[in-house]
């Protein structure tokens, strides 16, 4: 027994002797090693401890300035705190606020051609209403010459002229109409009118922060404010160059002072950790969808419902699937998490269709970025189908708008060729007197528009048959007749696999000696389903 101690002890003491040596060596190959590489072992040592300090994060928050705070009562459900996206140091009451769009006069910042200025206003108003707690004050087109990047963005009669009316008005908070204000703006404006100032970038945050439901929205949402956060602390270190494109941090960090650098470490951590969580969520929901069968062998193809914010994507996928937890609601941003549901067209071809987040005008293609996860489902479609508003007196600047981000977002050139566009309630169109040559003339060629109404069904059959067309032609699969014996192993080959669609089950062949099976099969699955059974079949395209 003795001996054996000494020989442990021994033992242990070389084994501590050589867990120094092995200690002090990565030691000294981790300092040797540059400083990028070292913060990303440190990154990965510590990423937990340092992204789950929220109150580290939330120091941070409050130091840049961005107002990211939810009108009191708006609770954050579920997940843990890390996730939270932050709400910053105090609540508030709501706010009675004074929406102002520039209207850039001459140049090539000037209002495009596809809508107006009071279309924009008007656009910015709904968003604010968006908000619970928010009411419009006023709101106003104020003009601006060249562009909206000078310090005040006017001069100084303009901006009296907004002071006095924001007097008039009782006016708690600002929101200025353009994608993001520069830091500098937002301070010298926050200054000069004495109450917080948002732009469109924030106000969206609030509402996807107010409104999203899922743990992947949440994930989502906390990543998307960390560039906004991130570029401001970069004009407050004392950057004032700083423009909106000037979102990456990697500059900053190495031109900044030991001290500086650690609030961009911790937001780099936090970002890291988020975009790790949110991978497992995906994962296991992908794991979840497999496990229903909505991505097995007979139902991979995928087709996305996209368009801009309210055109009708969710009462469209409810529709057409009949799925009962997703609902329309006529407020901006009202889907935030992608939600999927098969269907089975009348072909028999089994298909997907999910249900994705809307786009909208003059923001950074950063935050949709953001809902990488989430756009999985555009990117990686098999089909897309672009749903527009018709009653909406902007939907040619929408419908420009969701082609560009779609570009933005690297979707690919064919899914984008080969896209469906859908031309959405018509019902509200001339009181429900729709004249259809107008409506193409105005819109474009009928063969292009397939003109529906949720509301009371109009086109809609067209439609399905329109998507049916393209997954077969997608898919290759032909509606194959197939006659076999009652115990043939090809029926339960026919079952397992899907291929017998409920809506039209084998029925008994004229001489009840066999059953007739029709079946819908692109040419490897039937090549395949042939080495599969004993004796030679023989199959009858059947033309549907
Ligand atoms: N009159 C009319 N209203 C419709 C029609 N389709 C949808 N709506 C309404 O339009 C509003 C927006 O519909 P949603 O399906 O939520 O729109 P969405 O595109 O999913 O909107 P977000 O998720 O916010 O991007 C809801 O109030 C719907 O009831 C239609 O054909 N006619
Ligand atoms: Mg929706």
């Amino acid at each position: 027994m003795e001996i054996n101690n000494v020989t442990w002890m021994a033992c242990s003491d070389i084994w501590e002797i050589g867990h120094c040596l092995m200690l002090i060596k990565r030691l000294i190959a981790f300092s040797s090693k540059p400083f990028r590489q070292q913060s990303t072992l440190f990154r990965k040592k510590f990423s937990t401890e340092f992204t789950d300090n929220d109150a580290q994060y939330e120091r941070i928050v409050h130091e840049s300035g961005v107002c990211l705070r939810l009108p009191t009562g708006s609770a954050f459900r579920g997940g843990s705190t890390a996730d939270r996206v932050s709400v910053g140091a105090s609540q508030l009451e709501g706010q009675n606020v004074f929406v102002i769009h520039p209207k850039v006069r001459w140049g090539a910042n000037s209002a495009p051609s596809n809508t107006t200025p009071e279309l924009m206003l008007e656009e910015a108003v709904a968003l604010i209403r968006t908000l619970p707690g928010f009411n419009v004050a006023t709101s106003v087109l104020v003009g601006t010459d060249y562009n909206t990047k000078k310090k005040l963005i006017w001069g100084g009669g303009r901006l009296e002229a907004l002071m006095q009316h924001k007097l008039k008005h009782s006016v708690t908070a600002i929101m200025v109409n353009v994608d993001m204000l520069t830091p500098i703006q937002q301070t010298e404006l926050t200054a000069y009118f004495g109450v917080p100032v948002y732009d469109r970038y924030n106000i969206v945050l609030l509402i996807f922060k107010l409104y999203a439901k899922t743990r992947e929205a949440h994930l989502q949402i906390a990543l998307a404010e960390i560039p906004y956060i991130r570029h401001r602390l970069k004009f407050l270190d004392h950057d004032s160059d700083a423009t909106p494109d000037a979102l990456h941090v990697d500059q900053a960090v190495t031109s900044l002072s030991h001290g500086k650098a650690d609030k961009y470490e911790i937001l780099r951590l936090r970002e890291h950790s988020l975009r790790k969580k949110l991978k497992a969520v995906m994962e296991a929901k992908q794991d979840e969808l497999e496990s229903r069968g909505e991505k097995g062998a007979h139902a991979t193809t995928v087709v996305a419902v996209i368009g801009y914010t309210n055109a009708g994507k969710t009462t469209l996928v409810k529709k057409l699937t009949g799925a009962k937890h997703i609902f329309g609601e006529d407020r901006l941003f009202a889907t935030l998490d992608t939600t999927v549901h098969s269907a089975l067209l009348p072909s028999g071809c089994r298909v997907v269709f999910a249900d994705t987040i809307g786009f909208i005008s003059s923001l950074p293609v950063t935050l949709f970025a953001s809902f990488q996860a989430t756009l999985k489902h555009v990117v990686n479609a098999d089909l897309l189908i672009h749903i527009q508003d018709l009653s909406h007196p902007n939907v040619n600047a929408q419908r420009d708008n969701v082609i560009e981000t779609l570009h933005e977002l690297g979707v690919r050139k064919d899914l984008i060729e080969n896209m469906l566009t859908v031309g959405n309630k018509i019902d509200k169109l001339d009181g429900g007197e729709v004249c259809l040559d107008d409506v193409i003339e105005k819109h474009g060629d009928k063969d292009q528009l397939q003109l529906i109404s949720c509301e009371n069904g109009f086109g809609l059959d067209g439609l399905i048959e329109q998507i049916d067309q393209k997954v077969q032609s997608m898919t290759g699969a032909r509606l194959r007749r197939l006659k076999l014996r009652p115990d043939s192993p090809a029926l339960a080959y026919l079952y397992r696999h899907g291929f017998i669609s409920p809506h039209s089950p084998p029925t008994p062949s004229d001489c009840e000696k066999f059953l007739i099976v029709d079946v819908l099969m692109n040419d490897d699955q039937f090549a395949k389903f042939r080495t599969h059974m004993p004796r030679k079949l023989k199959a009858k395209r059947v033309d549907s």
